[in-house]
């Protein structure tokens, strides 16, 4: 299968197909004329809309200089680390088709966990408030910053059951002009035919392409490439925390990572200045600093954004905490000038990777050794 390279698709592991590079060209020249197109991309697990997403992502920005992209696969964002809902405005052509590459948002909020199963009204109302802060900064006419930014939605490959709900209602509150839906060989793990999400009297306009994932046998079946969904947010985290240190420091395996870690110098945060929120659970009143103690949390800013879902600037490891001195220590990369609005920690489900804390040769706190697996 020859594999289509240009400035849209540097990579030459990925194969552009026909039906996907016409489905891209379509929605940017539909965007000649105004409104600028708001695409929502939808599809079975695997099925390629990541791949699609950044490749749509480079057409745009031919004929626009920035492109928005509101990321709703909270479990492998494309520009975040996990657990995180953002809109990101990209204005340069993503080098490789094959891997997300992490960039700052232009908001964020972190749902702390890595799918909306277990609190689906709370992730849908972090997608809705995005959108909203999309449509008022760059669809209004009143606004200075309103310069028709296209938008691009991925969407997570959960089609099924409570997962087909709420993509029903996240595309019925966007409302896009466009829809790309991308099928699979196998039927049963598709969306619906058709306009799956509107009643069967609405009369207004949405044009709908349907294409097949790129890769497929000599029999017409799709070739899913099955990713290791967890390794790969392990990446992406240490990822993620690599940026703590220059860029020029040979920090290139998970032993390097975690020594460099262990021996950075953390922040030191007064316990008095921070407030502390729970997610997904309710901790008691005198386990708090326990269940913070060694984990990953969502740095908040609590005036910014609603009360309930304030928008977030990033992500910390808390280091340890000195409940005499009243002193958090958090570890972050996020630079210090952003880091002086913080004062919410947000807890979720997401945690050190373990590869990070089972270095050969350190033990790590809160890792016991001498303990048999109760599986
Ligand atoms: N056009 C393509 N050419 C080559 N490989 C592809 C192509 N499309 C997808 N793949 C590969 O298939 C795998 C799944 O693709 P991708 O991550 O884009 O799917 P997805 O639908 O976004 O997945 P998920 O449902 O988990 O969010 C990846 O390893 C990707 O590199």
């Amino acid at each position: 299968m020859a594999s289509i390279s240009g400035p849209e698709n540097p990579s030459p592991n990925i194969y552009i197909p026909p039906e996907w590079s016409d489905a891209a060209d379509a929605v940017a020249q539909a965007s000649v004329a105004s409104p600028p197109p708001i695409v929502l991309v939808c599809g079975a697990k695997n099925c390629g809309k990541s791949t699609f997403s950044r490749y749509l992502l480079n057409i745009l920005l031919h004929r626009y200089k920035k492109v928005g992209y509101l990321d709703t696969d909270v479990g492998q964002p494309e520009f975040s680390p996990p657990g995180f809902l953002s809109l990101t405005v990209v204005d340069e052509v993503t080098p490789d088709l094959t891997i997300p590459h992490l960039k700052t948002a232009e908001r964020c909020l972190f749902f702390g966990d890595v799918s909306s199963k277990r609190n689906p009204t709370t992730y849908l109302n972090c997608i809705c408030a995005l959108y909203d802060y999309y449509r008022k900064e760059y669809c209004n006419s009143d606004n200075s910053n309103n310069i028709g930014l296209p938008l691009v939605v991925n969407t997570p490959g959960w089609v099924k059951g409570i997962g087909y709900d709420i993509l029903v209602d996240m595309l019925k509150y966007i409302s896009p002009t466009h829809v790309v839906k991308i099928n699979i060989s196998a039927q049963s793990k598709n969306l619906p035919d058709g306009r799956f999400w509107l009643d069967e009297d609405y009369d207004g306009m949405v044009n709908l392409t349907e294409i097949s994932s790129a890769r497929q046998d000599s029999l017409n079946r799709s070739v899913l490439v099955q990713k290791d969904a967890r390794l790969l947010r392990d990446i992406r985290l240490m990822a993620y925390f690599r940026q703590c240190f220059s860029s020029n420091l040979n920090i290139s395996t998970i032993k390097e990572l975690a020594n460099a870690l262990a021996s950075h110098p953390p922040y030191e945060v007064p316990i008095s200045s921070i407030k502390i929120r729970h997610l997904h659970c309710q901790v008691p009143g005198t386990e708090i600093f326990y269940s913070l103690n060694g984990s990953i949390v969502g740095l908040a800013v609590s005036t910014e954004g609603s009360k309930d879902l304030p928008w977030c600037v990033g992500l910390g490891i808390v280091r340890s905490i000195d409940t005499l001195k009243g002193l958090l220590y958090v570890i972050t990369p996020v630079p210090q000038g952003t880091l002086e609005n913080v004062d919410l920690l947000l807890q979720g489900f997401i945690q050190i990777p373990t590869s990070l804390l089972q270095v050969q040769g350190s033990r790590s706190p809160y890792m016991s050794a001498n303990v048999l697996s109760s599986s």
